[in-house]
This record gives structure tokens, C-alpha cells and sequence, in this order.
């Protein structure tokens, strides 16, 4: 298990059935989870559960969704920044993305789709439902392996997931004009504890490597990239860095990708085990709600540091 990688990021199958607590896959992949998160800030996932069929529906939908008047999809309104429709900003001209709050619950979906579609869409309401439904499950299964790969008990996990909420976000990229930059978006870390990418065949995410370099991530279908974000970097007290990723448009294809995004309804804090004399305790606890709206303004280098880091 993780004895495969593509380009130093290791590859985890988190729906392989021999993965139990307590088993040797397990334990071999609390190992490798845990050395990928502190390296690197990422690795990747694959799943049976999204077939390909699945997989191509979902990406299907999201292009008649994204097909939508701009006035229509502008309805889709959020109080939670980060969660509505952003149209293509002149910052970010190429860059087009739509939130749906709490996609692994049907009702919240079926809202969605009603406000996008006045006389209804059940296939869009039940494939995201169930897509959802499959990441949100990948996003538990890793986060259990990664409390176990530090000694965390199992009551403290359960405890954690009950306190996580989850957005889904499609993103879309034009093709830029000649006289357009490639610039799909501009480096950055997420907001969110982890962040589940998955992509259509099309290049253009970049992720930063530990020692600097950038790297093209795999676009393959059948693989989940998930990123450490700024929320599981202060969880860790450092231990685990936030991925940085950027998105280049170098192909003539429209690129869209789907990512779940899971944050905290309570507060976000760091985690006792990761605090002692040698490590002292380098951010205070927030709201993560508060966090995002401070994101969205700030023109920070690191956000998180300026936001609640301690003698930052
Ligand atoms: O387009 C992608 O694959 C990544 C998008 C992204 O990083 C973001 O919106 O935060
Ligand atoms: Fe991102």
C-alpha cells in the first residue's frame, strides 16, 4: 500500500477492503498518509466507488450547469463567502466557480437544483447527491487514518467529523485569447482542513513541493488529489504545511474540476498532542466562518499566520 506514487506524491486506495483499523494495510497507511501530509501537504486517492460513469456525469452536468444564462446562475447567493457563484473576476478573467453548501444532504441539493433549474432536474439532484455523498466518505476515511497515523483516539476523531461541513465548488477555466495571461489562478492555499481535487484529463493544476519545485498534478480521472489546507495546518501546529497550488492554462480545452471542501461548524484549534515545550502553540482558535470572510479581503501572503498566528 502506497508503495505507488506519481512524481514523489504517493497514491492511497482509501475504498480497498482490506482496510481496517488495527490491520496491517491500515497501520502501512497511517505511515504513508502521515509522511505525505508532512512532506509534501498532499497525496492522492483513488476510489472504485466513483466509476467512471459517475465520474463523467458529474463532469457532464457541471458543463450544462456552467451553460447557464450568467443570471441565472448569479442567483445562487451565499452569507458564507466562498460559497456562491463567482463570475470571472479581471484578476482572475479565465476563472468561473459555483458552491453548493452541504452537497452529501439531499434536501440541500434539491434547493440548489430548483434554483437553477425552475422546473426541476432529478439526474443533476441525484448524481451530485451521490458524488457527494462518495467524497464526503473518502474525506471521513482519511481523516480517521490520519488521527490514528498520531496516536489520536477514535472518540476524538468521531467528535471531529461531527463538527465538519462540507461544500462542493466546480471550477471552470476559458481558453485564454492570445493576448490573455494563462494564469488560471494564482497560487494559493485553501481555506478548508483538507480539500478533495478531482480533475478531467485536462492539465493545468500545479502544486508546490516542499523543496520549491513546482509540479504538473496528475489530471487522471480516477484520482482524488487531497491538499492539506491552512484549517490542518493550524490543527497540526505546523506539523502538517498547507499545500501551495496554482492553475496554467495550457491546453486548447475548457478545463473543470469539481473539489469538496470540509470545514468546522465549531471552532478551528489545534489539536493538545501537537503542543508541548518544544513546539509551542503557534495560532490561536477562530471561527472557521470568520477566517474565510478575512480571506476574501486580505492581501496577505499568509493569511492564516496574519489572521491568528501567535508572535507572527
Ligand atoms: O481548478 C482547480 O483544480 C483548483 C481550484 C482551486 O484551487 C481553488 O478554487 O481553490
Ligand atoms: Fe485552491
Amino acid at each position: 500500500m502506497g508503495s505507488q506514487t506519481v512524481s514523489q506524491i504517493p497514491i492511497i486506495d482509501l475504498t480497498n477492503e482490506t482496510l481496517k483499523p488495527g490491520t496491517e494495510p491500515w497501520i502501512s497507511t497511517c505511515q504513508v498518509m502521515r509522511s505525505a501530509l508532512e512532506d509534501n501537504g498532499c497525496f492522492y486517492a483513488m476510489s472504485i466507488k466513483v466509476s467512471m460513469e459517475l465520474s463523467n456525469s458529474v463532469f457532464g452536468l457541471m458543463d450544462e450547469l456552467f451553460r447557464l444564462p450568467l443570471e441565472t446562475k448569479k442567483q445562487k447567493t451565499s452569507d458564507k463567502p466562498f460559497h456562491g457563484y463567482y463570475e470571472p473576476h479581471p484578476k482572475v478573467p479565465l476563472y468561473e466557480s459555483i458552491g453548493i453548501d452541504d452537497p452529501s444532504n439531499k434536501e440541500a441539493v434539491q434547493k440548489y437544483t430548483n434554483i437553477m433549474w425552475a422546473t426541476g432536474n432529478d439526474h443533476f439532484c441525484e448524481t451530485i447527491n451521490l458524488y457527494a455523498m462518495l467524497l464526503v466518505e473518502m474525506d471521513q476515511t482519511a481523516k480517521r487514518i490520519l488521527f490514528d497515523a498520531y496516536g489520536l483516539n477514535k472518540k476524538r476523531c468521531e467528535s471531529f467529523l461531527e463538527s465538519t461541513n462540507y461544500m462542493l465548488r466546480s471550477f471552470k477555466y476559458k481558453i485564454p485569447k492570445m493576448t490573455e495571461s494563462n494564469l488560471g489562478l494564482h497560487a494559493h492555499t485553501d481555506t478548508s482542513y483538507f480539500t478533495i481535487l478531482h480533475q478531467n484529463n485536462i492539465t493545468g493544476l500545479q502544486i508546490k513541493l516542499k523543496n520549491g519545485e513546482w509540479i504538473d498534478a496528475d489530471p487522471s480521472p480516477n484520482l482524488f488529489l487531497f491538499l492539506a489546507a491552512d484549517a490542518l495546518m493550524v490543527w497540526s501546529n505546523d506539523r502538517i504545511k498547507a499545500c501551495v497550488h496554482k492553475v496554467i492554462i495550457r491546453e486548447e480545452k475548457e478545463r473543470c474540476s469539481m473539489g469538496l471542501f470540509s470545514l468546522s461548524s465549531k471552532m478551528v484549534e489545534t489539536e493538545e498532542k501537537f503542543v508541548d515545550e518544544e513546539h509551542p502553540i503557534r495560532y490561536k482558535a477562530f471561527d472557521h466562518y470568520d477566517y474565510l470572510r478575512y480571506k476574501i479581503t486580505s492581501k496577505a501572503e499568509w493569511p492564516i499566520k496574519e489572521f491568528c498566528g501567535i508572535d507572527y
